[in-house]
């Protein structure tokens, strides 16, 4: 190991050697992203990027880019700015996703510090946007981690979400001269203290409600039917979660039900779908629910927005009376406890 002390470079202390830092090992934690502010150009330049990324939209490029280009992102950043400037928080100037995940790695650095140290160094990046993956990978080499465990914060894999992170996390790593050795953190939909603090927030939300609620909707964020055919298992890791939730609460099938939401483009996505589900629910008599978005690490878009103004439209428009979000996880002590238990054993070997 070259460390300041046991340098096994006789000239390494010397002027015209480059400076090494003791080893360490980073912790980068890695989100969808952002855009930088809820006006057009920033809008534009986010979806550009994100709705550019092969692993989210994978028709051929001669097809999809002229109609992204000349159509959708003539349109689209109006619309989804004034959706971002509806749950923007003004205070920080930044929108929810950066506020938590922010807060997210504040919490976890100081759970890994009081057990690590500071031989652990914890920090995040973004997929799209800032702080971009480069930036943070740089960083991280720069103080000198020899070993960096990347962690998609996406309970549930998929290529759009979990492999895209990744991806772009190994082509930076491309252009290093010297390349830390790496792990990237698999899925932890099934980790048992994931699923407690889903729980916990279910029983929590319940008690505060009068009376409990008909169903539980676990809304969870959809991709094409055709990934799922294509052998994406994005699909299976939802459904298995919305089981492993209805075991650890003692519920029956009729009282969870599982839908995705925010479909794109004319392609049939993974069904049913939560805006036509929760009226369905109203219809049914069913007219107090909750939702809940365990896909979502962090309240972003489309939980705050999507969910909780326009599913929660939906629902009342069918007849529905009582519509109660739940929030994500966000950095909940019992979330930010499962996510470092996450870690810790990922970094086994390592320390
Ligand atoms: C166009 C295809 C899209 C796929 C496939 C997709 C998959 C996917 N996304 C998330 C998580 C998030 N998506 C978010 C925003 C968002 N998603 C899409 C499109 C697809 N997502 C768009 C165009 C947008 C931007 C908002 C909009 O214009 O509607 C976010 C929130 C980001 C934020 O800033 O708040 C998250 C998080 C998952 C988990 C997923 C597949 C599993
Ligand atoms: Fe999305
Ligand atoms: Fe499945």
């Amino acid at each position: 190991m070259f460390t300041d002390k046991a340098a096994v470079c006789p000239v390494h202390a010397s002027a015209d050697h480059p400076k090494i830092p003791p080893a360490k090992i980073g912790v980068l934690l890695a989100n969808l992203g952002t855009p930088d502010g809820y006006d057009y150009w920033n809008m534009r330049r986010y979806l550009n990027e994100f709705l550019s990324d092969k692993r989210v939209v994978d028709y051929s490029a001669w097809i999809w880019q002229p109609l992204l280009q000349g159509i959708i992102l003539t349109k689209r950043p109006f619309s989804s700015g004034a959706a971002y400037k509806s749950i923007w928080n003004e205070d920080a100037g930044e929108s929810p996703l950066l506020t938590i995940t922010k807060a997210q790695t504040a919490k976890m650095r100081e759970l890994i510090t009081e057990t690590h140290g500071d031989r652990v160094m914890v920090d995040f990046c973004m997929r799209y946007g800032n702080p971009s993956t480069r930036s943070k990978v740089r960083e991280m080499i720069q103080a000198g981690c020899q070993k960096i465990l990347f962690f998609p914060l996406y309970p549930q894999y998929a290529g759009a979400t979990s492999a895209t992170a990744c991806d772009q996390f190994f082509r930076v790593l491309m252009k290093e001269k010297w390349q830390p050795s790496i792990r990237t953190v698999p899925p932890y939909f099934e980790h048992t203290a994931y699923i407690d603090a889903l729980a916990k927030s279910v029983e929590r939300a319940y008690g505060l409600v009068d009376q409990k609620p008909d169903v539980l909707v676990a809304s969870y964020h959809g991709v094409p039917q055709r990934y799922l055919m294509e052998g994406d298992p994005y699909h299976c890791q939802c459904q298995k979660t919305s089981r492993l939730l209805k075991e650890r609460l003692g519920w029956g099938d009729e009282d969870i039900v599982t839908t995705f939401q925010s479909r794109f483009g004319p392609e049939e996505w993974l069904k049913p779908y939560t805006v036509e589900e929760v009226a369905r629910q109203a219809e049914k008599g069913r007219k107090r629910i909750a939702v809940i978005a365990p896909a979502f690490s962090a309240d972003c878009i489309e939980t705050l927005e999507e969910i909780n103004e326009e599913i929660r439209e939906s629902f009342e428009e069918a007849g529905g009376e009582h519509f109660t979000y739940i929030p994500c996880l966000n950095d909940d002590d019992l979330h930010m406890r499962a996510l470092t238990q996450v870690v810790s054993e990922n970094l086994q070997g390592w320390v």
